[in-house]
């Protein structure tokens, strides 16, 4: 057993938090719990249920130049994310039990919990796919995106009833080609806006509105993922879909462009700062569901090119929760509100009954994190093998301590607790041992 003494949670409350360690679960939460076993004094520390980060990238297999599972999962760790659910655009994508089966066996190096979704191309093999623990299905592309893994209509539909009926979420990647603007392209390759003028808001707010009419004649539950304008937001919860927003379209602008070049690209585009800030207001007011990162790792040699060929996609599953936390420190979000952005809905909506609150009885994925503790994001502090960071020089606020399943998996220098037999020290921390786990079993 171990006590977490007069820790504040989201809501405010000061609690005493038992955890049973052996079997990973919170025990108690109350102000008056008997000392058992291991304690620590929370005393001004904030105690958080771990972030569900619905949208990454491991980019294992095929991929392992840009990230692995050991460093993802250790990036997430580090960043106060306790479960991570990873994308099908690898290689070979996850379309059928054989990939499944292939990434299930190199996510057996994860340090924090994962869920693994199943994709669709045209040779997508859903009836083994299906067989498989498969937590949603998606993010299904309706357009290329990274992995060129984009579909037609039909298919679209026929994957999103078998979903249905197999009871799954599906996450769609929302832009309408047809929609993009041709004449973007005419522009320079180190004219970097090109890319947002091209991926057009008009494209992701059409493809949101076909996505939920086809999601609703299928009574499916459709999840948009990295919703990156207003308008795709009010789109996605006008047709009864949920959504997410990625920490780099709220924090991030076309305005950034000269400071980020293509380290700036990314599918769904950088947006302008008036449709940035109307975002961050959907995010704050609760009608966005939840804050996803879309962690998509690309070498800096990779990101070294013109406008028009860098890949597209940023890091971010380490800087989520920090950046949140930092709004929160600078009361522009409530802490209730960071809370439910990053645990209890995406645990709502992906069915992780056990997880997403600091409630007795469920699984004590938990991070500790002094909320007066802000410092700089610097890349090379990072964890993500690709060693950088579109947040340089933004401030965080980061965790000290990250439990998995009763199970501490990181603790920075200052952490009251260290990890028994941790793996090794980094930089600035210490990692315990990978205990990941497939969240369907
Ligand atoms: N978002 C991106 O720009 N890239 C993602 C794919 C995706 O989420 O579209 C990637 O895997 O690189
Ligand atoms: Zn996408
Ligand atoms: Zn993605």
């Amino acid at each position: 057993m171990l006590t977490i003494r007069n820790a504040t949670l989201a809501d405010g409350r000061q609690v005493d938090v038992r955890i049973d360690t052996s079997a990973g679960r919170i025990a108690g939460v109350g102000s008056t719990l008997t000392e058992s076993g291991d304690s620590i004094d929370a005393t001004g520390k904030l105690l958080l249920p771990g972030m569900i980060d619905a949208h990454v990238h491991f980019r294992q297999p095929g991929f392992d130049h840009k990230e692995t599972w050991e460093t993802g999962s250790r990036s997430a760790a580090a960043g106060g994310v306790t479960t991570v659910v990873d994308q099908p655009n690898t290689d070979p994508p996850t379309v059928d039990g054989d990939a499944f089966d292939r990434k299930a066996d190199l996510a057996a190096d994860s340090y924090v919990d994962y869920g693994i979704n199943g994709g669709v191309t045209p040779d997508w093999d859903p009836d083994e796919l299906f067989d498989r623990p498969v937590l949603a299905l998606g993010e299904v592309f309706l357009a290329d995106s990274t992995g060129e893994m984009g579909i037609e209509e039909d298919l679209f539909r026929e994957a999103v009833e078998r979903a249905t009926d197999e009871y799954r979420v599906v996450t769609v990647h929302a832009e309408d080609a047809d929609l993009f603007s041709e004449a973007a392209r005419e522009r320079d390759g180190d004219d970097y806006d090109a890319w947002s003028a091209y991926r057009t808001a008009e494209a992701e707010a059409a493809a949101v509105e076909r996505a939920v009419e086809i999601g609703a004649e299928a009574d499916a539950s459709i999840h948009v993922a990295h919703t990156s304008t207003p308008e795709g937001v009010d789109a996605a919860t006008a047709g009864g879909a949920t959504c997410e927003v990625t920490p780099h379209h709220l924090f991030l602008s076309r305005e950034d462009y000269d400071e980020l070049g293509t380290f700036g690209r990314m599918n769904p585009p950088l947006r302008s700062e008036d449709r940035r800030e109307a975002l961050f207001e959907r995010v704050a007011d609760g009608t966005v569901d939840m804050v996803a990162t879309d962690h998509a790792p690309h070498t800096r040699e990779e990101k070294d090119a013109s406008v028009w060929d860098a890949p597209s996609g940023v890091p971010g599953v380490e800087t989520a929760l920090p950046l949140l936390l930092e709004e929160a420190r600078k009361e522009n979000l409530s802490y209730e509100r960071v809370r439910d952005l990053t645990a209890a809905n995406p645990a709502d909506v992906f069915g992780l009954t056990r997880k997403g609150a600091v409630e007795q009885g469920l699984i004590a994925d938990l991070v500790l994190v002094d909320p007066d503790d802000s410092s700089e994001i610097r890349g090379e502090d990072l964890h993500s093998k690709c060693g950088w960071t579109p947040f340089e020089g933004m401030a965080g606020v980061f965790p000290e301590l990250t439990m998995v399943r009763g199970s501490v998996v990181w603790a920075d220098e200052e952490s009251p607790l260290v990890p028994p037999g941790g793996t090794d020290e980094s930089a600035d921390g210490e990692f315990g041992d990978p205990v990941g786990r497939n969240v369907r079993g």
